[in-house]
């Protein structure tokens, strides 16, 4: 991956590093009876990496849909570059607010050039006519955008896949097409929705460099994630929402050391290491899995805590679980088209919900 943060394409005219670019207040977003997000309040600042983490169902998504124009809330205000956003997502996205989704969304069957040239039709001028009439306008915006599309594929790593169908991009690639496309818009806040979902450690860290390096060139970011690991190292401040409601919002060391936050989400405090939780779990399945068999397993002898009902049935049965936490590719898309076909499902799904998404 190349994230050399010396190139000049640091986002133009961005806001000196301190400088408010997302303010949310009060953010409410009913369906029908249930109370998905309530009364949220979030703050990003230029040269922030800002963490939203949560249980399942705790509103996270929802709220990026608040803040994207996806969704219209209920109530409350967001403001951009302190202007009230407007309620169009396309319309988000010129502002300068740009996003990834929990579920890739990619043009399967274009290359992975096309797909950052799409993303970037908030930033082209040329009209209909220029495009139909093809004059010299026409070619030299064509040339330029092709030329930044490039760019931002050198930047993720992909450059030398630009004219490969992205369906035929492994899986951690996808995502950073994903994210090369969403900064095709050129945008002064990135929202990335669970970006290491399904990647193993490597493609994690890769993604961890690549996020830092986006901040460098001046684009807040604001990023949802299950990974403790990967939220702690990587952010500024982290808020937790807790059925539709921000639990706290600190810097990482005071969140995870927080006893509301370790009851109702991390289970246990991570010490001081973010990761040292996730390995001892991982050395504790890898040792259960060794033992298989054994009525107990050395990290139980050793007063590793309790697994979860199932995980314990699975070792009487003497099946090992070391897999259980290897990297989740088995869900990755085997097939880009597949997984398009069920996002459209899936979207189907929710815009069947009436007044419930307000556009794409
Ligand atoms: N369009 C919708 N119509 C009705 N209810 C919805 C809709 N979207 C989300 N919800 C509900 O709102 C709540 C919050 O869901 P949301 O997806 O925002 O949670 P989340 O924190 O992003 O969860 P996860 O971590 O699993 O992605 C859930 O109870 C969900 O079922």
């Amino acid at each position: 991956m190349t994230t050399d943060t010396t190139t000049k394409d640091t986002a133009a005219g961005a806001p000196a590093p301190g400088t408010v670019v997302l303010d949310a207040r009060g953010v409410t977003m009913r369906f029908g009876g249930l109370t998905a997000v309530r009364d949220v309040d979030l703050t990003v600042r230029s040269g922030e990496i800002v963490g939203l983490i949560g249980p399942n169902g705790a509103g996270k998504t929802t709220f990026f849909n608040c803040l994207t124009g996806l969704y219209i809330p209920t109530e409350g205000e967001v403001r951009y570059k302190d202007k009230v956003l407007p309620p169009k997502s396309f319309k988000v996205t010129a502002a300068g607010i740009a996003r990834t989704f929990q579920n890739i969304r990619l043009f399967a069957n274009m290359t992975v050039l096309e797909n950052v040239l799409v993303g970037r039709h908030t930033r082209t001028k040329e009209g209909f006519w220029s495009a139909v009439l093809r004059g010299p306008g026409f070619h030299k915006a064509e040339a330029a955008s092709r030329a930044r599309a490039m760019e931002l594929l050198e930047f993720v790593g992909l450059a030398e896949k630009a004219e490969q169908l992205a369906r035929n991009l492994p899986y951690g690639e996808q995502r950073k097409l994903e994210i090369a496309r969403a900064l095709a818009s050129e945008p002064g806040l990135l929202l990335l929705d669970e970006p290491t979902a399904g990647m193993n450690p490597q493609e994690t860290r890769a993604a961890e460099e690549l996020i830092f390096a986006i901040r460098d060139k001046g684009t807040a970011v604001l990023v949802i994630e299950h990974d403790m690991r990967f939220i702690f190292n990587l952010c500024d401040r982290v808020a937790v929402l807790v059925q539709g409601q921000k639990l706290i919002e600190g810097d990482p060391a005071t969140v995870q050391g927080d006893e509301r936050v370790i009851a109702a989400y991390i289970g246990e405090p991570l010490a001081d290491d973010p990761g040292a939780a996730e390995a001892a779990e991982v050395e504790a399945a890898e040792a259960a899995a060794e033992a298989a068999g054994r009525p107990q397993s050395p990290a139980k002898a050793a007063g590793a805590p309790e697994p979860a009902a199932e995980e314990t049935a699975e070792e009487t049965a003497g099946t090992p679980d070391a897999d259980a936490d290897a990297p989740a590719d088995t869900d990755a898309p085997a097939d880009a088209e597949t997984e398009a076909q069920a996002q459209t499902e899936a979207e189907a799904t929710t815009d069947a919900a009436p007044g419930k998404e307000n556009d794409r």
